[in-house]
């Protein structure tokens, strides 16, 4: 399993980035070589050493010599050291090179990865965000991602790895096969352990993920709702709930870190006993000395290599953890993925319908049994009705961010489906119920619907809006910066820059999901008014519970618990005697 997400992964990495994938291994190769030709010279310094005349040079020394003579390079020990450290100073060069590479490998594979799951998380339909906490969304993008772009740099370190090992040993082999083959027996056989520790290196990773799971959805559930958790007087509780599950996190971090860190200190020693005892053997059997300094000398560079291959192994075993998450969020948000259909939508020209609509959220009741609802171009519609009954379900529905489970949906007489939702979307003017504002300028929350809009579009959007006013007395105007979520301003502001941001956009179709609960009575009535102007020109949904606000709707319709009760004018409404919306407006009167 670990295996074919590596081989998939790897192959995804080798058809995007080739041009990486063959630096790696023109610079594995050159590393591979060069420390072939310093393994070389170790020969000659070491015969130079035994007699400095050369005269029982070993063979390799020999052949050494005579390629020195063929570049007419004088012979002695400073040429021999030259070569010696020049060869070992460019290896260093192709070291770094190679890391360079491993880590441009990783962060491109960061990026991909990265790059999946916005694009998955924002194709997905509204229900995919409602169904899992925005901590584990953003422990996904800082954690997870991360841990499988690292993984992939393990993945190529150990390719690099194996093919410096194989060209590092080449020449011991071939000189000394008794030494390395009893160091790379006695080496095996004592990573034995090392390797049945798989199951607990899977165990932690997975553990790992989980935990720093947690500790995202705490920071960001705390922060979130800062306001409630001070207004109620709970920081210390909370501080209690975060550090709890914190230290959760640290004990199987530190636990991973110890054993990862453990391994790698312990196999080195190995190494050291396994060239020790490769070399005991060469001794024992007679081997010349040059060729045993060739041998140590390259078991030396190849020992911290091996060590790092079991490290990367290390990581490579507890990735999965994280992979395997990634891949369910991923999938999940796949199963909300958003049909696209393929019209696009230019111009809204008769009317959004729904016909027979049954909806119901998962794992609740059947909200809208045969809901049928007509919207007209032009008209202004309202959705009125107690808290609960479904009406920001249907603005939902409208905006496709839900899907009927029955029924259609169709806008100028073809089906919402065969819609470009998002070309739809941009008809559309949208005041939510909880007004977002980014945490920038009010200038650049107003830009966001719709960029180039000149200065003078800006303060006219803001005067039918009736903010220009307030925003004209803060000390940067439009350049004021509104805060997270614009908590730097009050309810009934941002309520009025979202209606300002909504009404930039010149929207065909305006919808105001409670637009203007937050204000008080002359503000409402200065909006009513401006809404009443434009609603000439543009279709109107709106949602309120104040029923003062819909006088001049041209269709109400009146709903309680998903259920459509009563719909006409709003004087037909009231001429109904004992009418749901007649009491409703009675006694929201005498209040
Ligand atoms: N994401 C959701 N998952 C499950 N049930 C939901 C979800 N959103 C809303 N509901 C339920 O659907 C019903 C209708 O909710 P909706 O928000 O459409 O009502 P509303 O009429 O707009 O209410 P209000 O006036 O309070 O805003 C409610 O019973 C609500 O609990």
């Amino acid at each position: 399993m670990k295996n074919r997400i590596l081989i998939s992964l790897l192959y995804n990495f080798i058809t995007k980035h080739p041009f990486l994938f063959c630096g790696l291994i023109f610079s594995v190769v050159m590393s591979g070589a060069l420390s072939m030709i310093v393994a070389v010279c170790v020969a000659p310094l070491a015969d130079y050493l035994l007699d400095p005349s050369l005269t029982n040079a070993n063979n390799i020394t020999k052949k050494f010599i005579l390629v020195l003579n063929l570049f007419r390079i004088p012979i002695g020990v400073l040429s021999f050291s030259a070569i010696f450290a020049i060869g070992n100073m460019l290896n260093s060069l192709f070291v770094i090179l190679i890391f360079y590479i491993n880590r441009s490998i990783g962060y491109a594979v960061l990026r991909d990865l990265n790059v999946e799951g916005f694009r998955n998380f924002l194709g997905a339909r509204w229900g995919f965000f409602g169904s899992l906490s925005q901590g584990k969304i953003l422990n996904t993008f800082q954690h997870e991602i991360i841990k499988v772009g690292d993984a992939m740099t393990s993945l190529a370190n150990q390719f690099a790895i194996s093919f410096q090992l194989l060209l590092i040993m080449a020449l011991p082999v071939f000189l000394m096969p008794l030494m390395v083959g009893t160091s790379i027996l006695t080496l095996g056989i004592l990573t034995v352990p090392f390797l049945l520790l798989q199951p607990l290196n899977n165990k932690l990773g997975a553990l790992n993920t989980s935990t720093s799971g947690r500790v995202m959805e705490l920071l960001h559930e705390t922060f979130q709702g800062i306001k409630i958790v001070q207004g109620y007087g709970r920081q210390e509780s909370s501080i209690t709930r975060y550090l709890s599950a914190y230290d959760d996190h640290v004990k199987i971090t530190l636990k991973t870190q110890v054993l990862s860190t453990g391994v790698s200190n312990l196999h080195y020693t190995i190494g050291i006993l396994a060239a020790l005892a490769g070399m005991g053997v060469a001794i024992a059997n007679g081997g010349a000395l040059s060729e045993i300094a060739i041998t140590l000398w390259s078991l030396q560079r190849a020992i911290p290599l091996a060590n790092s291959m079991l490290v990367n192994k290390v990581n490579l075993d507890n990735f999965t953890g994280s992979y395997e998450q990634l891949q369910a969020i991923y999938k999940k948000a796949n199963d909300y993925k958003e049909v696209i259909g393929e019209k696009v939508f230019e111009k809204f020209e008769i009317e959004i319908k729904f016909e027979s609509i049954h909806f119901s959220y998962p794992g609740r009741p059947e909200l809208f049994k045969n809901l049928n609802i007509l919207i007209p171009k032009g008209e202004m519609v309202a959705f009125v009705g107690e808290s609960g009954s479904g009406k920001s379900t249907i603005v939902d529905l409208i905006l496709g961010l839900q899907v009927p489970t029955k029924g259609k949906i169709t806008v100028d007489g073809i089906n919402f489906e065969d819609w470009n939702k998002n070309s739809f979307r941009e008809k559309i003017g949208y005041v939510p119920q909880d007004p977002i504002l980014f945490h920038s300028s009010i200038r650049d929350n107003l830009l966001w619907s719709r960029e180039n809009s000149t200065e003078d579009e800006l303060w006219k959007a803001c005067q039918i809006a009736n903010a220009d006013q307030f925003i004209k007395k803060l000390p940067e105007g439009l350049d004021t910066i509104v805060g997270d979520r614009g908590v730097l301003l009050s309810g009934g502001q941002r309520q009025r820059i979202a209606l300002a941001r909504a009404i930039l956009r010149k929207p065909p179709i305006l919808i105001l999901d409670e637009a203007t609960s937050s204000l008080d009575t002359e503000s409402e009535q200065l909006i009513q008014e401006s809404v009443d102007s434009i609603a000439k020109e543009t279709t109107i949904i709106v949602i309120a519970h104040r029923l003062s606000t819909i006088v001049k709707a041209d269709r109400i319709y009146v709903m309680k618990m998903g259920e459509l009760l009563e719909e006409g004018s709003f004087s037909e409404l009231m001429q109904k005697s004992k009418g749901y919306f007649a009491s409703m407006f009675e006694i929201q009167r005498g209040a």
